[in-house]
C-alpha cells in the first residue's frame, strides 16, 4: 500500500511512502525526507552497540541535517541515549561496551583510530539531564573549556568569548553581576542555560542534549525551548526526549525506536500526527509506552 502524507506547513506535499497496513517487517526504518532536503551533518550506518553480551542497538542508520532539531523518542530503555552517547564517543567511557557500523562527522568517520577523542567532544559538546555545572565560578564554568583548547590568545578574548556564550545561552543579563559566584549557586533553568553556555564556548558544530529540561519547572523548560529554537540557526542538535509535546514544540526531525531499532525517522509532524509504522501509531497513541 502506498500513503500519501499530507502536506506539511511548507505547502509542499511530502513524497509517499511505502509501508505494508502492519508497518515494516520489524529491522526496517520507515522513512519520509524532508520536501526540502537539508545538508546532512552526521551520518550513522548500520550502528549495533553491545554492552557486554546484552544487545542495545541494531542495525541504526541515520541521518541527521545540520541547523536543525532531530527529536529521539520512544519507551524507556528503547536505545536513545545509547545512540546519542555513541555521537561524542562518550560510549568509550563504559567497560565492556563496544559499537560497530560507521558515524561519520562532515565524512570522517568518528571512529576512526587516528581520532582525537578530546578535539571531537569539543566539536560535539553534551548537555545533561541534570545540570552539571563545575564547582567553579560561572565564569570560569565558560572559560574553561576554551583555555583548555586554546581557543583565545590573550584574557580579552577569553572574556570576549564568555560574554558571547553567556548572551548566546540567554543568561548574559542575569548573572553578569555574578560572574565570579559558583555557577552551582544559579537556580537549575541558569544551572543548564550556564551547561549550554559551556558547550557553545568551545564553538561546537553539534550539541547533543539529553532530556535537557527533565529536572526543571516548566517556565524555566519553556526557556530552553525557547533558546534551543534559537540555537538550531547556529548548530545541529539532537535532543532525546520523553516529551512528544516538546518534540513537536523543538525539533523539525524526530526518529523513533523502539527495542533498540530504529522503527521510523522523518519530519516531526508526520511522525507525530501521520506514523506510518504500526509500532510509531502505538507509541503516539499511548498503546505502547
Ligand atoms: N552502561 C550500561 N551497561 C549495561 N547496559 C546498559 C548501559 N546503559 C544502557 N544499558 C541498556 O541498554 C538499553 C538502552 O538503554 P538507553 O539508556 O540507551 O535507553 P533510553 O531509551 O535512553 O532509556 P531512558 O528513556 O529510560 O533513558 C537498556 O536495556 C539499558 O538497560
Amino acid at each position: 500500500m502506498t500513503v500519501s502524507i499530507p502536506p506539511d506547513n511548507t505547502g509542499a506535499p511530502h513524497a509517499p511512502v511505502s509501508a505494508s497496513a502492519a508497518g515494516p517487517a520489524y529491522g526496517e526504518t520507515v522513512r519520509t525526507p524532508d520536501t526540502v532536503p537539508r545538508d546532512v551533518r552526521l551520518r550513522a550506518r548500520h550502528v549495533d552497540v553491545f554492552y557486554g553480551d546484552k544487545q542495545a542497538l541494531f542495525d541504526v542508520s541515520l541521518d541527521i541535517p545540520e541547523k536543525a532539531v532531530t527529536s529521539l523518542i520512544g519507551p524507556s530503555g528503547c536505545g536513545k541515549t545509547t545512540f546519542l552517547r555513541c555521537v561524542n564517543r562518550m560510549n568509550d567511557t563504559i567497560e565492556d561496551c563496544r559499537v560497530t557500523g560507521e558515524i561519520t562527522l562532515d565524512g570522517q568517520n568518528i571512529y576512526d583510530p587516528s581520532l582525537d577523542v578530546v578535539e571531537l567532544r569539543s566539536r560535539v559538546g553534551m548537555v545533561f539531564q541534570k545540570p552539571n555545572p563545575f564547582p567553579k565560578s560561572v565564569y570560569e564554568n565558560v572559560a574553561y573549556g576554551p583555555r583548555i583548547h586554546g581557543l583565545a590568545r590573550s584574557r580579552a578574548e577569553l572574556e570576549d568569548i564568555v560574554v558571547a556564550s553567556l548572551r548566546r545561552a540567554g543568561l548574559w543579563e542575569e548573572v553578569k553581576d555574578r560572574l565570579r559566584e559558583p555557577g552551582t549557586g544559579l537556580s537549575g533553568g541558569q544551572q543548564q542555560r550556564l551547561c549550554i553556555a559551556r558547550a557553545i564556548a568551545v564553538s561546537p558544530e553539534v550539541i547533543l542534549m539529553d532530556e535537557p529540561c527533565s529536572a526543571l519547572d516548566p517556565i524555566a523548560t519553556a526557556v530552553i525551548e525557547e533558546l534551543i529554537d534559537e540555537l538550531r540557526l547556529l548548530y545541529t542538535i539532537i535532543i532525546v526526549t520523553h516529551s512528544m509535546q516538546q518534540a513537536a514544540r523543538v525539533s523539525q526531525r524526530t526518529a523513533f525506536f523502539h527495542l533498540g531499532r530504529l522503527v521510523e525517522e522523518g519530519p516531526t509532524e508526520v511522525i507525530l500526527r501521520h506514523p506510518q509504522a504500526k509500532k510509531t501509531q502505538d507509541y503516539i497513541t499511548g498503546r505502547i509506552g
